[in-house]
């Protein structure tokens, strides 16, 4: 029979406190050892494992009295460890060291879970296990996630993600002129860009212009340039929009925005692929390919004859929906996480990961504003958050209880199968866990571990797990 894998742990004590080896003594007896044994004042970042290797953190509280409770809770050492993005933590506390509020909240905000030591070396295993199973799983810790970029730059996976993701490179491939129509903060710009990148034009300049943000009377000269003299003020020659993106790909962002005159100046350029200057005489050739977007109903603005109809036609040879971010599914939870980590450089303790009830309130909600509102939420929830998970309320987002469906979705069937089959198993075996383990086909760990999800743990008499509690954080997850 092959030897179970010996694995180690950081073990974190802020307070020394000597138990004459038990503890030591008991993981040993599980499989584990102890790596290394720190006080928080003389911790070392190098004492701590590498972002990228997942592993577990046991934060001993054992001897800390509730008098030191509150400060300790506050310790910027101990934050900055317990926030280290490799590991999950599970906290070891004393009897009635639970009661204790500074402890509860340091312990709910940072650990995934906890046990009262001492206690069954087969609950401590489950424990451990379980947090090394959530440190390792994709997508969970920050340094594990794996980032799917079906285009550069925009994260996603989703099936409309995927598809538009076909659409822009199948529009890069071509010279017509191509058109982004979607909600404000959707990615447009960032299409544009891979647009052009990805064009046989990628190596040239991408000119970007807000046509919104520029008052009407300088959008002349702001596109087309001007000569020396042209008008007061007019020193020197200045090239336009359009000639510096030459050889390139001109954006024009709010194309709903652009003065009637502009607009027919616009259509001339597409029309005939030369511009004048302001002042000038002379038409100059130039190879811009354009690509525009608005977030508002252009055919509308046509209809009200605030657009130029043939301009309108003109630029969306290629049309291109920008999807909102809620119709994109588990997309949401994605771009959060690529936003924490992205910005994990402002916060001093930058938290790991999302609550359940952040997930479900993301999911929710409509995201007006989209990928950019939801960037935004996150950096702020990341600077707000207390713990190591951010909530649904550092978001400021409704902490909305699963939806209440009239169907089913798979997830629900399959947990409810599982459940119902581990309650038979239990029921046929006494409640015994080991003969109830080797019926389902799974290890004992595995069955302890499920029923603790499932809350059966809680109904066997003689269960010895009521020293043992699953902080939220944990729960949620499951
Ligand atoms: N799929 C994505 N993944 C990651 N970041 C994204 C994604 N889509 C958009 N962003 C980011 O969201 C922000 C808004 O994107 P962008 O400016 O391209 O949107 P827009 O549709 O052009 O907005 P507007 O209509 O207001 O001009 C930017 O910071 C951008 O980097």
């Amino acid at each position: 029979m092959s030897q179970p894998e010996t694995r180690t742990l950081v073990h974190l004590q802020p307070h020394l406190f000597d138990d004459g080896g038990l503890l030591e003594d008991d993981l040993r007896g599980i499989g584990w050892q102890v790596a290394a044994t720190v006080a928080v004042a003389r911790l070392q970042h190098d004492q701590l494992p590498q972002p990228g290797a997942p592993g577990v953190g046991l934060l001993d509280l054992r001897g800390v009295a509730d008098a030191d409770a509150a400060a300790l809770a506050g310790d910027p050492a101990l934050l900055q460890a317990l926030a280290h993005p490799a590991l999950e933590w599970v906290a070891v506390l004393q009897v009635r060291q639970p009661d204790c509020e500074a402890l509860g909240r340091l312990v709910h905000g940072y650990c995934r879970d906890y046990v009262v030591h001492p206690c069954e070396p087969g609950t401590l295993s489950v424990v451990l296990g379980h947090a090394l199973g959530m440190a390792r799983l994709p997508g969970g810790l920050v340094s594990t996630c794996p980032e799917v970029e079906p285009i550069a730059g925009m994260v996603g996976a989703s099936e409309v993600m995927r598809r538009l993701a076909q659409r822009i490179r199948k529009a890069a491939r071509s010279e017509a002129p191509v058109f982004l129509a979607g909600e404000t903060g959707t990615g447009k710009e960032l299409a544009a860009a891979a647009i052009h990148r990805q064009s046989r034009r990628g190596g040239m300049p991408f000119v970007a212009i807000n046509c919104g943000a520029i008052p009407h009377s300088l959008m002349q000269s702001e596109l087309f340039g001007y000569e020396r003299g042209a008008f007061t003020g007019a020193v020197q020659r200045k090239l336009g929009r359009v000639e510096q993106a030459d050889g390139g790909t001109l954006f024009l962002d709010e194309i709903a925005d652009l003065p009637m005159e502009s607009q027919s100046a616009l259509l001339r350029f597409l029309e005939e692929g030369s511009i004048e200057r302001l002042g000038g005489r002379e038409s100059i050739r130039v190879d811009a390919r354009i690509v525009s977007a608005t977030h508002v109903d252009l055919q509308a603005a046509v209809a009200e004859g605030r657009f130029r109809a043939d301009l309108y036609h003109r630029l969306r040879v290629i049309e291109l929906r920008m999807p909102a971010l809620r119709e994109r599914g588990g997309d949401i939870a994605m771009i959060a996480q690529h936003a924490l980590q992205r910005h994990a450089g402002e916060v001093p303790s930058r938290p790991k990961g999302f609550k359940a009830c952040a997930l479900r309130a993301m999911q929710g909600y409509p995201w007006p504003g989209n990928v950019r509102e939801l960037i935004n939420r996150v950096r702020e929830a990341m600077v707000m958050a207390e713990g190591c998970y951010i909530s649904a309320r550092d978001l400021q987002l409704e902490d909305g209880e699963p939806p209440p469906c009239g169907g089913v979705t798979i997830e629900l069937a399959r947990r409810e199968g599982e459940r119902a089959a581990i309650e038979r198993a239990l029921a046929r075996n006494d409640q015994r866990v080991g003969p109830a383990a080797d019926e389902l086909g799974i290890s004992r760990v595995t069955l302890y571990r499920l029923m603790l999800r499932h809350g059966l743990h809680e109904a066997r008499p003689e269960a010895r797990w009521s020293r043992l509690a699953v902080v939220k954080g944990g729960r949620e997850k499951a």
